[in-house]
């Protein structure tokens, strides 16, 4: 899903009710305005009958009357639930006076499973996604938490059977980096759309028993059942993965204290309600202007635990019910007056990733101990030690190099091989000119000769095309001639002059073209056997060095036994400086180039030159 960065989608769903008020309520056609007018009695008139009239239109994202259950979700939930797979926060919260159906909407009604709502659903619809996306491994947890009367109760607490449940246990925090949450609230992992409805029709039970024990209306209290999902991918062994959370949410009804008349417990309850209601409004008005840097979400425990869930990060969607009916109209007004304002709160939702600190060091013992067993095959294999690491400037000023020649047609192939590790680069270069120095000649002119056959198959190549072309122009242009002597009728078309000429022409083309094609097919067999003596070459080239570097630097000092006078043994440079830096070698080697002689350890040495190079340099000692 993409988000949808903007505004708090407000939609209005209005009760279906006999007594609608068709003459006060009026919803256009274009089904996102609802039209309100209201009759308030006229202060000033001394006639009490006469009335004043005043009219208020509001412009929402959806006014949904007489829809079904399905289709409510369908149009309102849907991409807010396909959101919070995707990674998005989503919140869908439902506003509105006491029986106005904000538990219709949010859970549905038990009587019939076409009339279940907004949670049911959304669990299907996960656990749905779960299956078809198999690429990612999800793990779905939920809570389900109320507010009564600013205490926090966990629905699903599995202490609740204890005799003493400690409801003050539970406290909205925020972690940077997790958000706000509530600790003490319990999360339970479910691996299905049953086990997950189990827990719904379990916290809705205990909603209700909760409420009788206590003595209070299971409906005055504010209850948010949330999903939270994690999604792993399963392809892509990284570290990251994502979080998110869906939050359905039942307020408690608005009402004016006045009209219910309350008293004792319920006019408590309608006093804390209307307190939480009215910090949500105040916090969304702070919400929706951008010039304030402050929005006050601690004043009650509703907003605070609501924090990330109102615009920010999160997709969010307001459901306004209303109750249709005349005795309502000023609830109606209200709800809509709230619903209006939330729909100024900007949006801009965006993807929850972490990383994951375990999943790295395990990704990194896995490289480890890849890199070790690749290295023991490579070995196995008689292959010459291949470098993973990124490569450095120099080797990779040395691919643009070749890249280049090779595309202007200097070099005739990019050869990775020659580019040893940026340790053993230098050896690399000693031992082609000291011990490597026949095989390197040998493979030198191996690519001599593979580069002067390329050069000359790719003349041949041009040529034998050009003549094949000759062949297809000449063979057309007899061909037209003959064409166009048949439309004009003329006799014995085969015996004309041109043609004769275009003929002969033709067939001298196609001779030219079998000589050609012959050698062509020979040069190609060349090259191809030289391109093998060239691997062949490059192949003992680095096995030897190999091995004469492991023997040069690899080999165990206590191994060295450089004591023995009898012994005339030739060894090469670094194989004295075990472990050391080639520069160090190349160093000392000079001081004993020009002495002629050396002493080392107390063991004499006598310094020998291959060939005419004073590079290239044995060691012989007695
Ligand atoms: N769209 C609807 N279609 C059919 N019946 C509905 C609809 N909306 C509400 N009702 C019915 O209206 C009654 C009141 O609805 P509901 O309990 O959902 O209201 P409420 O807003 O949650 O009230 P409270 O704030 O008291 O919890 C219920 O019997 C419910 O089945």
């Amino acid at each position: 899903m993409k988000a949808h960065s903007g505004e708090v989608g407000v939609f209005v769903r209005i009760r279906p009710t006999a007594n609608f008020a068709d003459d006060l309520i009026e919803c256009l056609p274009d089904g996102q305005t609802v039209n309100i007018c209201h009759k308030r009695d006229s202060r000033k008139s001394h006639d009490s009958k006469k009335s004043q009239l005043s009219c208020w239109s509001f412009r929402l994202e959806g006014v949904l009357q007489d829809v079904s259950q399905e289709e409510f979700y369908a149009r309102v939930c849907r991409r807010v639930v396909l959101g919070a797979l995707d990674g998005y926060n989503g919140t869908v919260m439902c506003f509105g006076q006491t029986g106005a159906g904000k538990t219709y909407t949010i859970t549905g009604s038990t009587e019939s499973y076409k009339q279940r709502g907004i949670i049911p659903r959304a669990l299907q619809e996960v656990f749905q996604e779960v299956e078809k996306r198999t690429e990612h491994a999800f793990s779905v947890y939920l809570s389900y938490l109320e507010i009564y009367n600013e205490t926090l109760v966990d629905l699903l607490s599995p202490r609740r059977c204890s005799p003493h449940p400690s409801p003050h246990s539970m406290v909205v925090m925020e972690e940077p980096g997790r958000g706000v949450f509530i600790r003490g609230l319990s999360l339970h992992l479910v691996h299905s759309e049953e086990e997950a409805l189990n827990l719904l029709f379990e916290g809705e039970m205990n909603r209700i028993i909760g409420s009788h024990a206590l003595n209070r209306n299971s409906s005055r209290s504010h209850c948010i059942f949330t999903v939270h999902i994690e999604s792993r991918s399963r392809t892509l062994s990284d570290a990251k993965y994502i979080t998110s959370k869906l939050n359905l949410v039942d307020l408690a009804g608005s009402e004016r204290l006045g009209k219910t008349g309350s008293e004792g417990q319920m006019l408590k309850e309608a006093v804390y309600i209307n307190k939480s209601l009215s910090f949500l409004e105040q916090a969304i008005l702070a919400l929706a202007d951008r010039r304030r840097d402050h929005v006050p979400f601690r004043q009650s425990k509703l907003t605070h635990a609501l924090k990330d869930s109102l615009g920010g990060n999160c997709n969010t969607v307001l459901v306004a019910n209303i109750y249709g009916e005349a005795a309502q109209i000023e609830e109606t007004l209200s709800t809509l007056r709230f619903a209006s304002r939330m729909r100024c709160v900007r949006t801009d939702p965006a993807v929850n990733e972490h990383m994951d600190p375990a999943h790295i060091k395990k990704l990194q013992k896995d490289i480890q101990r890849l890199k070790e067993e690749l290295s023991i095959c490579n070995k196995l294999a008689n292959r010459p030690s291949i470098s993973y690491e990124s490569l450095s400037e120099a080797q990779l000023a040395e691919i643009n190099n070749q890249v280049q020649r090779y595309l202007e047609g200097s070099l005739e192939e990019i050869s990775e091989q020659e580019l040893p590790e940026p340790d053993t680069e230098k050896a690399f270069e000693v031992f082609k000119v000291g011990q490597g120095s026949k095989i390197n000649c040998i493979l030198k002119e191996n690519k001599a000769v593979l580069l002067e056959r390329r050069t000359l198959l790719r003349k041949l190549t041009d040529e034998v095309n050009a003549v094949k072309r000759e062949i297809d122009c000449t063979t057309a242009t007899i061909q037209q001639h003959k064409e166009l002597r048949r439309d004009q009728g003329t006799p014995n078309p085969q015996l004309q002059e041109p043609d004769a000429t275009l003929l002969k022409k033709l067939r001298e083309l196609k001779a030219r073209y079998r000589q050609r094609y012959d050698v062509l097919g020979d040069i190609k067999a060349e090259v191809n056997y030289c391109q093998h003596l060239v691997d062949q070459c490059r192949v003992r080239l680095l096995s030897e060095f190999e091995n004469w570097y492991k023997k040069s630097f690899l080999v165990p000092e206590e191994e060295l036994d450089v004591t023995t006078e009898k012994t005339l043994t030739e060894v090469s440079v670094p194989h004295i400086y075990n472990s050391t830096n080639i520069d160090s070698v190349s160093f000392s080697i000079k001081q004993i180039f020009d002495s002629h002689s050396a002493a080392s350890n107390g063991n004499h040495f006598c310094l020998t030159f291959v060939g005419n190079v004073a590079t290239t340099f044995l060691l012989r000692r007695y």
